[in-house]
């Protein structure tokens, strides 16, 4: 059963009690042309938490993303992962890092020419060297532990529902049996029932696996129900972060209004979250 608002105002989740850190950014600026977007940016990750990332629309949040994947330049700052700065790592380091991350970009991203099953397999081919006998059957493992029926194994991207598009990604987002996940809006376009199951889905892996999660989300429902701690972008960099409890008593214009507005405190109402966990079920 998922926990109750009032409890998620708590620090809770295995994370909490283990604080050691996995991502370390400090002092990151981000800039493109004459357009900063990050400036001095510091955020933890810690082990085993669900680490929820909102902020205004444009404010940098897939960009910071990308930048701890090494997919964006950086002006100035540090980011270490797992203890290594990805960005002056040699080849091997970088190889190991890579290996221990997941990643579920927004929309799913599935290769729409290849079948679950092959999409799943895709990092296992880069990374991993396996007979296909052995990768058929990790990767169908994968489709089990995301809940996906079987018969989705061989299914292509557009035969899909959105929900089953999400999982399938995030099938092959743990196709390496990674320590760290990252999601970008992982819920966008689900309804809330389906959007409900997956954050439980997220809540059952950390618990189950220890995965570590780093969220993108404008999805409230998330924030106040499946995240251990949340981060908050604004003004180029972290605003706010900590468990639900300091957003809800952080005192600025946008953390206010999007913590404490009407459809925060409906989410809040005891009786909206049981009527969640009911429909769930
Ligand atoms: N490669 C790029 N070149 C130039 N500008 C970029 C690039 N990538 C992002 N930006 C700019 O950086 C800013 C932040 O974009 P970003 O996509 O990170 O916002 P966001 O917080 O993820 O927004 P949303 O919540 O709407 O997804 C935007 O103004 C965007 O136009």
């Amino acid at each position: 059963m998922r926990p109750s608002a009032s409890d998620m105002s708590l620090t809770n989740g295995r994370g909490a009690a283990d604080d050691e850190i996995i991502i370390r950014a400090r002092d990151v600026t981000v800039r493109f042309g004459e357009k900063t977007i990050l400036e001095d940016l510091s955020l933890d990750v810690r082990r085993g938490e669900i680490l929820g990332f909102v902020g205004p629309s444009g404010s940098g949040k897939s960009v910071l993303l990308r930048t701890i994947l090494g997919l964006n330049q950086k002006q100035s700052g540090t980011i270490e992962i797992f203890g290594i700065d990805y960005e002056t790592a040699s080849d091997a380091e970088r190889l190991a890092v890579e290996r221990r991350w997941g990643v579920l970009f927004q929309h799913g991203a599935l290769f729409s020419s290849l079948t679950v099953l092959e999409n799943i397999e895709v990092p296992m081919r880069e990374y991993l060297d396996l007979s296909p006998a052995l990768m058929h059957e990790l990767a169908r493992l994968k489709i089990d532990l995301v809940g996906l029926a079987p018969d989705a194994a061989d299914k292509f991207p557009s035969e899909l529902s959105g929900g089953m598009i999400k999982r399938a990604a995030l099938a092959r987002a743990l196709a390496l049996d990674p320590d760290i996940v990252f999601l970008d809006e992982p819920t966008s376009g689900l309804d809330p029932i389906g959007a409900a199951d997956f954050d439980q889905l997220i809540m059952t892996l950390r618990d189950t696996l220890g995965l570590s999660v780093y969220m993108v989300t404008h999805d409230l429902d998330s924030l106040f129900q499946a995240c251990d701690r949340i981060a908050v972008l604004g003004d180029r960099k972290v605003l706010v972060e900590g468990p639900l409890s300091r957003m809800l008593d952080f005192d600025h214009p946008w953390v206010n209004s999007y913590f404490h507005g009407k459809r925060a405190r409906t989410i809040a109402a005891p009786d909206h979250v049981a009527s969640l966990v009911e429909g769930a079920r």
